[in-house]
C-alpha cells in the first residue's frame, strides 16, 4: 500500500473514532500518525462544536498537539478514571494480540490503556496480520547496561537492534530510556515471549498489548469498520 493511500485510510479510522469521544469525557490520547488525525478531528470538534472532555495522553508530542486545539489535557494521577483510550498500533491479530511501540511511546501506552475502562484502536487495514512479528517488536529497556540486555537477547535469537535516531544517537523515550527492536519475523507464542521479556533485569515494559484492546476500527477503501473483540463484549 503506498503512503498517501495508507494516510486516507489512517485518517478515515481517525475521524470515524473521534466521535466516541463525547462532552464530560475523560478521554486517553494515544501516538503515532493515526492518533494525529484524530487529534486533529477532536481539535475540528472543539472549535467548532463546542466538545468539551478532558485528556490524558501517551506521550509529550501528543500533549502539545492536543494542547494547541485548547483540549484540556491533565497528568494521569490527577484522573480517577479513563473513560475510553483511542491509540494507534503497528499490528493486530484476529486474537486482538497486538505490537505497540513504533512511536517509542509504549511505556505510558500501556499504563494509560490498563487504567483504561475501554481501549479502542485505529489502525490501517494494512497492519490487520494473521501472525503478528513482522514489525520489529520494540522493547523500552533502561540506558544502564542497556548493552548486556541486549547480549541477552541475541543470545535468545530475538535479532535486537537499538533505535537510533537520524544524529545516529540512541532514540530516547519520554521517560528518557532506549528502545530496543526485536527482529522476530513471527510471533508464535506471544505470551511465552511477554512473559520471558518483562521478566529481563533492564527490561521496564514491551510492546506486546496481548488481548487488551476491545474495539479496533480498521481503515479499509470500503470506509472504516470495526472489530469487536469477543472476550471484551
Ligand atoms: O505504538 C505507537 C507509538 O508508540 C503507535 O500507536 C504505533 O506505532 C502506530 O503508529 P502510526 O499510527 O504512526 O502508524
Amino acid at each position: 500500500m503506498d503512503k498517501e493511500t495508507q494516510d486516507k485510510l489512517k485518517k478515515a479510522a481517525g475521524i470515524e473514532a473521534a466521535q466516541l469521544i463525547r462532552d464530560g469525557m475523560v478521554a486517553g490520547l494515544g501516538t503515532g500518525s493515526t492518533v494525529k488525525f484524530l487529534v486533529d478531528e477532536l481539535g475540528r470538534r472543539t472549535r467548532e462544536e463546542g466538545l468539551k472532555f478532558t485528556g490524558v495522553t501517551t506521550s509529550r508530542r501528543t500533549q502539545e498537539q492536543a494542547e494547541g486545539y485548547g483540549i484540556k489535557i491533565i497528568d494521569i494521577d490527577d484522573a480517577d478514571h479513563i473513560d475510553i483510550t483511542i491509540d494507534g498500533a503497528d499490528e493486530v491479530d484476529k486474537d486482538f494480540n497486538g505490537i505497540k511501540g513504533g512511536g517509542a511511546a509504549l511505556l505510558w501506552e500501556k499504563i494509560v490503556a490498563v487504567n483504561s475502562n475501554k481501549i479502542v484502536w485505529i489502525v490501517d487495514r494494512s497492519k490487520v496480520v494473521d501472525t503478528i512479528g513482522a514489525f520489529p517488536l520494540p522493547v523500552e529497556v533502561i540506558p544502564f547496561g542497556a548493552g548486556h540486555v541486549i547480549a541477552q537477547f541475541k543470545k535468545r535469537g530475538y535479532k535486537p537492534v537499538l533505535r537510533l535516531d537520524a544524529q545516529g544517537e540512541p532514540v530516547r523515550t519520554d521517560e528518557k530510556n532506549y528502545i530496543v527492536d526485536l527482529h522476530l519475523g513471527r510471533i508464535e507464542n506471544p505470551k511465552e515471549l511477554a512473559g520471558d521479556l518483562i521478566t529481563t533485569v533492564g527490561v521496564v515494559e514491551h510492546g506486546l498489548f496481548l488481548n487488551m484492546v476491545d474495539t479496533v476500527i480498521v481503515g479499509d477503501p470500503a470506509g472504516p469498520r470495526v472489530m469487536q473483540n469477543p472476550d471484551k463484549a
